[in-house]
């Protein structure tokens, strides 16, 4: 009989609309074991400012029940230091923050866990706590000694991978290197090969300038560092359009011929994806050796503790860890 994928999902910021997510998350049925790190106690006054009905369960690991969607959440419990108050930052549940994700991590490296989705966390908040951090990508692969990864967002029709993740504009360029873009190129490839189930995958690569560098006129980095890397895995036989002009790259026209796109830089490919599919979208971390997923948005602290907001991102986000957990399962 096939065994059910075991999902953990992490709340991220208590203050943030994660919480929120997971309460509404108790009355959705889904194919699949689930369980929720975060604080029971913010679980449950958050369902209460909600008005939603909220049982909680706690995780026990030989004995994980279905999600049903009938009100009932396995929560595997870590307390928060400081007092939760929805919409507003403290510094003092950075920590907090981090424990969470060390857990789910921990657990997937060790099998107690098929894959882990993540709802949101603030990254300023736990830099303003003392820790150093840029995002969940860049985390998971610290801590699970991966050199390189590359986050992908899918999105309707859309797939945006990024040659650099969170990094400040004027850093772009000299992290651009002939060998970290060939690292990308060959993870992304392998990956939709192996994880999307696309046999050739064809890979559309934006350049790095305006008009991609206009012959030279705008820029060096297309000359210099994009297209030797490409010419070099074209002869390998990987299928690489580029570098093409990414304010044209996103044209129907154009993406018809792709079945991915590697944007050079985060605000370079994510605003189209987000204006395409904001809501439904998922991130996922290519390259690591384990399945992560996470929603497609931040922490709304405008809308924490308020109702109305959408769990489109974060249901297709668990949808897809099914997806590749199972695959993941069959051909092991
Ligand atoms: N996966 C993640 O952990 C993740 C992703 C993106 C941003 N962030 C972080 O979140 C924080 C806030 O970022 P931001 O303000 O740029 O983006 P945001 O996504 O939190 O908010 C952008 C806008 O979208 C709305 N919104 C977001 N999610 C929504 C939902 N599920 N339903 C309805 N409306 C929703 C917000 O109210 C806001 O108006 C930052 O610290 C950022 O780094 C985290
Ligand atoms: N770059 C992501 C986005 O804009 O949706 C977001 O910041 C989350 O990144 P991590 O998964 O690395 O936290």
């Amino acid at each position: 009989m096939q065994t059910l994928p075991r999902i953990v999902i992490t709340a991220g910021e208590p203050a943030g609309i994660g919480i929120d997510l997971c309460v509404m998350l108790a009355g959705q049925a889904l194919p699949c074991h689930l369980v929720v790190i975060a604080d029971q106690d913010v679980l449950e006054s958050r369902a209460q400012a909600l008005q939603l009905p909220l049982q909680i369960q706690r995780y026990v690991p030989e004995n994980w029940p279905s999600h049903l969607g009938q009100h009932q959440l396995t929560v595997l419990h870590q307390p928060c230091p400081a007092e939760v108050i929805a919409g507003q930052l403290d510094t003092r549940n950075g920590a907090y923050v981090l424990q969470t994700l060390e857990r789910a991590i921990n657990g997937c490296m060790q099998g107690e866990f098929d894959a882990m989705v993540t709802a949101p966390v603030h990254k300023g908040v736990i830099n303003d706590a003392g820790v150093a951090f840029t995002g969940h990508t860049e985390f998971l692969a610290e801590h699970t000694h991966t050199p390189q990864v590359v986050m992908m967002l899918v999105g309707g029709e859309l797939r945006v991978a990024l040659a650099t993740t969170h990094l400040p504009l004027a850093e772009v360029s000299q992290a651009i290197t002939q060998d970290s873009l060939e690292t990308t190129i060959r993870i992304l490839h392998h990956d939709l090969i192996n994880k999307f189930g696309i046999r050739s995958p064809r890979i559309l690569v934006t350049g790095l300038n305006p008009h991609a560098g206009e012959g030279g006129h705008l820029g060096m980095e297309e000359i210099t560092t994009i297209t030797p890397v490409l010419e070099k895995l074209r002869a390998e036989g990987m299928l690489l359009k580029g570098p093409l002009p990414a304010d044209t790259l996103f044209t129907q026209h154009n993406l018809a011929q792709g079945d991915c796109v590697l944007a050079m830089y985060h605000d370079q490919g994510l605003p189209v994806l987000k204006h395409a599919s904001f809501g439904e979208g998922v991130n996922v971390t290519l390259g690591l050796p384990m399945i992560r997923t996470s929603v497609d948005h931040g922490t709304a602290l405008d809308l924490a503790g308020k109702g109305n907001i959408e769990i489109g991102s974060l249901l297709s986000a668990i949808q897809l860890a099914i997806t590749l957990a199972t695959h993941s399962k069959q051909s092991s």
